[in-house]
């Protein structure tokens, strides 16, 4: 039970905290209204813990782009930062204008974070891919600037697997025709060439989150389960890894594509994987539009070798949707596309469900909100992975040094020299190739000294950036 004493010290000490304006150079603030959602839990703790606060979280600027959850955006206004939302994502010269001044940028699928976008970035701390590709951020020049980037790894993947099993049945019954020829008034019961999915064989190219839960799924089903993947990965249920692509694609009737976009699964679907596949299978792709050649897909199509394709994902996708945005101006091939039979296609759509989209806002809105108040770059892609307990609620004058740097020999001295004068009550240090990031709880700080730590770390040679938290 949490006494009323308790609490008035707790927030006392909020206060006082918030108070101590004018962090030198810091763009760092902690939670507010979720921080004291948690009062119960926290000071029912033997030991009390402390939520960092500089100064107003009304400093903090956090840009969402692409109709980004509402649970992210309500999490963010909770704790007072400013937010702006937008439906879409931004035309090139617009995302340059609008980065600027942002402390965080959330976006999905289609906001090319580039170098070129990032190197207009002045204050920008973390990224927040709300989804959970991260192949539309340059992840090495971000890191390179200092600026986290975290993603949610599997908050949509039931929805991706939900959807190809969906497709699956749907191009064995050719569904998307029937549907087609109806709404526009055509009657055309048939059973040729529609099958059922009991006995087949599915091949899963990538065996990951999603390769992983649409196994069982298709099992579920009946199925059998093949699949490929560059590491070696326990099978679930009674599928089966097979040692090569080319086997998979010799033994599937449905051939479906979950893996990440990399310059090795760029074309990984192409003229020859197409010959090599049973003749009448069925190619899927929810993973990423550069894995498979969609113009050999075409092909393999016309001449009937290919019995039907579902395509969730393209080289170039339009920025916002609307009328006439799938057009040949987008990709070359839309028209051919779009005429072929038993071709199903969707809009990006394999993690667009309210289920997906309200986990993902909570898990990334966690992470930004974590490593904007706290430094906890737990999760990160590009970053190394950095966290310290809580600062007890009796510890006065701590202060949380946040300090990303390249790796190199010889910086912890010298950061260490700095902070000398003060107690280092504990801290931790990883570093990811080039970057390392130091975290460190210092007590014994008076406010006259912060400025002057800070500027005495920003003199350093290797430094990348600074963060202080108190
Ligand atoms: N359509 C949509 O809305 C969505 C699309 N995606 C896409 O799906 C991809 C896969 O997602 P997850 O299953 O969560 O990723 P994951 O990282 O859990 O699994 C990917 C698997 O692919 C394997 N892999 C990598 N390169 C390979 C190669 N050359 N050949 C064979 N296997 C290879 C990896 O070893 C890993 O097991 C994501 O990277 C994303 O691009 C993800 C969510 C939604
Ligand atoms: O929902 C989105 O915008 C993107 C989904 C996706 O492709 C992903 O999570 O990687």
């Amino acid at each position: 039970m949490v006494s009323p004493q308790q609490i008035e010290n707790l927030q006392n000490s909020f206060e006082r905290a918030v108070r101590l304006g004018g962090s030198p150079g810091a763009v760092s603030t902690s939670p507010t209204q979720s921080f004291m959602n948690t009062l119960p839990r926290r000071v029912s703790m033997s030991k009390q813990s402390k939520a960092l606060k500089p100064f107003s979280t009304g400093d903090i600027k956090i840009l969402l782009l692409e109709n980004v959850n509402e649970t992210a955006i309500n999490m963010f206004k909770d704790q007072g930062y400013q937010v702006q939302i937008y439906k879409s994502s931004l035309p090139e010269e617009e995302l340059i204008q609008m980065i600027q001044d942002v402390h965080a940028i959330g976006i999905r699928s289609k906001t090319k974070l580039t170098e070129k976008v990032l190197k207009h970035a002045k204050n920008l701390v973390a990224i927040g891919c709300f989804c959970i590709g991260t192949n539309q951020v340059d992840l090495d020049y971000a890191a390179k600037i200092g600026v986290a980037v975290f993603n949610s790894p599997f908050s949509n993947s039931r929805s991706v697997a939900e959807l190809i099993m969906a497709e699956v049945v749907s191009l064995a019954r050719q569904l998307g025709d029937r549907s087609i020829e109806l709404h526009t008034g055509t009657w055309n019961k048939v059973s040729a060439r529609c099958w059922e999915v009991r006995g087949k064989t599915l091949g899963i190219i990538g065996y990951g989150h999603i390769g992983a839960q649409l196994s069982v799924l298709a099992e579920a089903f009946g199925m059998h389960v093949l699949y490929y993947d560059i590491v070696t990965i326990m099978a679930l249920g009674t599928a089966k890894q097979v040692s090569t692509l080319d086997e998979l694609l010799n033994k599937a009737d449905f051939v479906t594509c979950h893996v990440p976009a990399t310059p090795d699964t760029k074309n990984l679907l192409s003229a020859p994987q197409f010959a090599a596949m049973k003749d009448g299978s069925y190619v899927l792709n929810a993973s990423r539009g550069t894995v498979i050649d969609i113009p050999a897909l075409v092909q393999a199509i016309k001449v009937g070798k290919i019995a039907g394709a579902a395509l969730d994902v393209y080289p170039n996708e339009p920025a916002k949707n609307g009328a006439g945005a799938y057009n040949d101006e987008l990709n070359s091939w839309t028209s051919e596309l779009v005429s072929l039979p038993n071709v199903i296609l969707t809009p990006h759509i394999g993690g667009s469900t309210e289920e997906a989209q309200s986990a993902i806002g909570i898990e990334v809105g966690n992470a930004l909100s974590k490593y904007i108040n706290e430094g906890t770059s737990v999760g990160s892609v590009n970053f190394p992975e950095v966290s310290l307990r809580s600062l007890d609620l009796d510890q006065e004058n701590t202060v949380r040094v946040l300090y990303i740097h390249h790796n190199v020999p010889g910086v912890l001295k010298t950061v260490t020299n700095i902070l000398s004068n003060h107690n280092i009550e504990k801290q931790f240090s990883d570093s990811t190739g080039d970057i390392a990031y130091l975290m460190a709880d210092i007590s014994n700080v008076n406010q006259s000294d912060i400025k002057d730590i800070y500027d005495q770390l920003h003199d350093t040679e290797y430094k990348i950036s600074i963060r202080l938290l108190y």
